[in-house]
């Protein structure tokens, strides 16, 4: 049977990219994307997000400086800040399907769902494909309260024209975190709602209660064992009733309760791909219970974090095993991950909790640094690493960082775990001196 593509790839963000570019030289490819091209990180994720954050971080790095020779006491400017965000995403789309048009990637507008394994409907049209990969993503997962509509998401709050004076959020992952941060670093009240007593849960306790403490210090208002029962508008206030205390009124409520992969417009039961909770199920190949289809990135179960640079390494590898470029199972880096929480908390490798348990195997090593020069130098006195080493190769196997600059430390020590670096071989180079970098050996 001829196809009218060899693949097609339904979903324009970092995952169905990374396919598409993939592919290009190989095959005859088309895209389809129903909302924005780009996806959810460029814009209405990671990017936008990481814009609001610099800004703010810097005004808090000014704070940090109060008593070293910066009295100043800057304000945050929300709607320039959003001018300043909105200058870089309003062009994304264009931009990405610029890009598209000069690549010479057929891509198509609209809503993707399955007819068969093979063949989708977008809008009026049919189209057929050899393989198809399914790259939807994931939206936010609003919790199911009599009220609910009342619910802003973060897709809202980076778009927000003015801050609101008090803004509340439900749950304590990544987004409520960050978004809290920024919120309250630019003058709002902030709440944060969390139905039992951990946040952030993929992290050490001991470090996600440091940074508790750090963005109590900053003002937000932490309701730990707190359900939130039911949202009540009037006028410009959401009344927001818990299952303890009295009802608070707030003027925006964020639902930050995780994400759920997007596949209702799919069909998939209709044509048989087998769906678990957290995304289409997948094999070590990224195929689905259906053999010409394959699904990648935030729309799949996983145990991998669903992050940007995940959903281009599977992009890479599905269109790497279509092309037969490789045909064994996919492996996975180390991968770090960062909550942009002002200061950073950042994770790579193995885990604490694991290392603790094999004592025979890993060497901890918990540090306060507030004191070196590095931290000392940028009045981060709550800067706090702990290293993770293999006993008997003596390399680094997993780190945590809270730090203003967690991400410069984890990406170094990315590149030693990735690179399988030993103990001499980190510090048998030179550095530029005082840097993050320049720490290394150190640690090691
Ligand atoms: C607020 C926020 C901040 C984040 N910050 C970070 C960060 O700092 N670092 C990081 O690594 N990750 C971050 N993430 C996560 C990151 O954005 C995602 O992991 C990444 O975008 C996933 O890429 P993807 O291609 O799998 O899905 P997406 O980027 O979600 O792309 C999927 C695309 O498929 C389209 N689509 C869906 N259904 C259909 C259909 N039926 N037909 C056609 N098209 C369809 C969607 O419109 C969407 O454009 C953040 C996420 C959020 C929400
Ligand atoms: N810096 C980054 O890399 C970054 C930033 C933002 C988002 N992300 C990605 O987006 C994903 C989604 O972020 P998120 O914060 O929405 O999810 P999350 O999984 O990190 O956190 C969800 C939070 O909601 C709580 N929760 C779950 N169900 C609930 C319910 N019914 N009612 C109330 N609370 C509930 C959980 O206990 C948890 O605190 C992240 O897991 C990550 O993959 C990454």
């Amino acid at each position: 049977m001829a196809f009218d593509y060899d693949t097609i790839v339904i979903g324009g963000g970092p995952g169905g990219l990374a396919v598409a570019y993939g592919l290009n030289n190989h095959q005859k490819v088309l895209v389809v994307e129903s909302n924005l091209w780009g996806g959810t990180c460029p814009n209405f994720g990671c990017d936008p997000k990481k814009m609001l954050y610099g800004v703010v971080e810097a005004k808090r790095q000014v704070i940090r400086y109060h008593e070293s020779g910066l009295p100043a006491e800057p304000k945050v400017d929300w709607p320039a800040l959003m001018a300043f965000k909105r200058g870089y995403t309003e062009k994304i789309p264009t931009g990405t399907e610029a890009g598209l048009k000069g690549a010479g990637i057929n891509h198509l507008h609209g809503t993707a769902q399955f007819v068969d394994g093979h063949t989708l409907r977008v809008g009026n049209q049919q189209v057929t494909g050899q393989q198809i990969v399914i790259a939807t993503g994931a939206t936010p997962n609003i919790p199911d309260i009599p009220g609910k509509e009342a619910f802003l998401t973060s897709t809202d709050f980076l778009n927000l024209d003015n801050l609101p004076e008090k803004v509340g959020f439900v749950g304590a992952g990544y987004v409520a975190i960050e978004l809290a941060n920024i919120a309250v670093e630019a003058g709002a009240e902030v709440h944060i709602f969390q139905h039992n007593d951990r946040l952030l849960r993929n992290f050490p306790q001991a470090y996600t209660e440091r940074l508790r403490k750090i963005l109590t210090g900053k003002g937000i208002h932490f309701h730990m064992n707190t359900n939130v029962t039911a949202l009540q508008t009037a006028g410009d206030q959401v009344k927001v009733t818990t299952n303890s205390g009295d009802p608070l009124t707030l003027n925006a409520v964020f639902a930050a309760a995780g994400r759920r992969p997007n596949l209702d417009d799919l069909n998939l039961a209709g044509i048989g791909v087998a769906v678990e909770p957290q995304g289409i199920k997948v094999d070590d190949h990224l195929k689905t219970s259906v053999s010409s289809i394959y699904a990648i990135g935030d729309a799949i179960a996983k145990t991998v974090p669903k992050l940007t640079p995940v959903s281009g390494i599977e992009g890479r590898y599905v269109a790497a095993e279509i092309t037969g470029e490789t045909h064994d199972p996919i492996q996975y880096p180390a991968i770090p991950h960062t909550v942009f929480a002002g200061p950073e908390l950042a994770q790579i490798g193995v885990t604490l909790e694991s290392a603790k348990q094999a004592p025979d195997q890993y060497t901890i090593s918990d540090q306060p640094v507030g004191s070196w020069y590095t931290y000392h130098r940028l009045q981060d006195q709550n800067a706090h690493v702990t290293t993770i080493v293999d006993k008997t190769s003596g390399k680094l196997a997993g780190a945590v960082v809270l730090a203003v600059n967690a991400e410069e430390l984890i990406n170094d020590f990315s590149e030693l775990i990735t690179h399988g670096t030993s103990a001499k071989d980190a510090t048998d180079w030179t550095p530029v001196y005082p840097s993050v970098t320049s720490d290394l050996g150190y640690f090691y």
